[in-house]
């Protein structure tokens, strides 16, 4: 008889401890895992490279056309990168160029774990499992400046935490499909975990949903 495909959908604010969680969920599982963030990231760095604005939906949309390449490129990390792409996140034919790719890959028959915004609402809507993994902003700040700081980045808490807060903004006061937990999801507030307790959590959520 033929099992269902495991698939979990991971949500939530920037720096929130998301990507570390998904990840930790596809190596336990054993899962295929989609960093959703770095699709709309690669537009970003794109629409730098070859100098389009930000401010054009039009240009962002040409953007979309050649990331493949840019999937690896270290300058996806940076927090320039990470503010143009939530800029360009906003534009509901951006979002539309990246929709298909984002289901194949929760389609998958062996199954899948993608991070994100908007996996639980909108491209995994049917998933297994859905978590909405939070961490208060200071917290959050202050993992993104260690994180940044450790990669020899010459970076100040305080502007870090000024981008958090214009991220959260945009991200989640968009008309399309902004970052809200889904109805279904379970919330996952990371403040005071580590990410090894974090994770154990997750699993203990997820299997929850499995056999509940
Ligand atoms: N529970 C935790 N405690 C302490 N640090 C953590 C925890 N979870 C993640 N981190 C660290 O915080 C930083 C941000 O985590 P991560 O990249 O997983 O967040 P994210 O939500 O995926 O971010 P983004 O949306 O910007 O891609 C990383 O340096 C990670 O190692
Ligand atoms: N499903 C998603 C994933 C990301 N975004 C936007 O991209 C920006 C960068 O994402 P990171 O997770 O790498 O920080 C983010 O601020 C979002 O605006 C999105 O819209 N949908």
């Amino acid at each position: 008889m033929a099992t269902t495909p495991l698939v979990i959908a991971v949500d939530g604010p920037a720096a929130s401890g998301k990507g570390t969680v998904a990840r930790g969920l596809a190596q336990h599982y054993g899962l295929p895992h989609l960093d959703t963030g770095k699709l709309y990231r690669a537009v970003a760095l794109s629409l730098l490279r070859w100098g389009g604005d930000p401010e054009s939906e039009f240009a962002a949309l040409r953007a979309c056309e050649d990331i493949s390449s840019l999937m690896d490129d270290p300058e996806l990390k940076s927090e320039m990168v990470g503010g143009i792409a939530s800029r360009v996140s906003a534009y509901p034919a951006v979002r539309a160029a990246l929709l298909e790719r984002q289901r194949e890959f929760a389609g998958s028959p062996a199954g899948a774990v993608l991070d994100g915004r908007d996996i639980g609402t909108v491209i995994a809507p049917d998933a297994t499992a859905k978590l909405f993994v939070t961490a208060g902003i200071e917290e959050r700040a202050r993992r993104r400046h260690a994180e940044l700081t450790g990669a020899g980045l010459p970076v100040h808490l305080e502007d870090i935490l000024i981008d958090l807060r214009a991220r959260d903004e945009r991200d989640s006061h968009r008309s399309a499909a902004p970052l809200e937990m889904a109805a279904d999801a379970l919330l996952l507030d990371t403040s005071s975990m580590s990410a090894d307790e974090a994770l154990s959590e997750a699993i203990r959520l997820v299997e929850g949903r499995r056999r509940p």
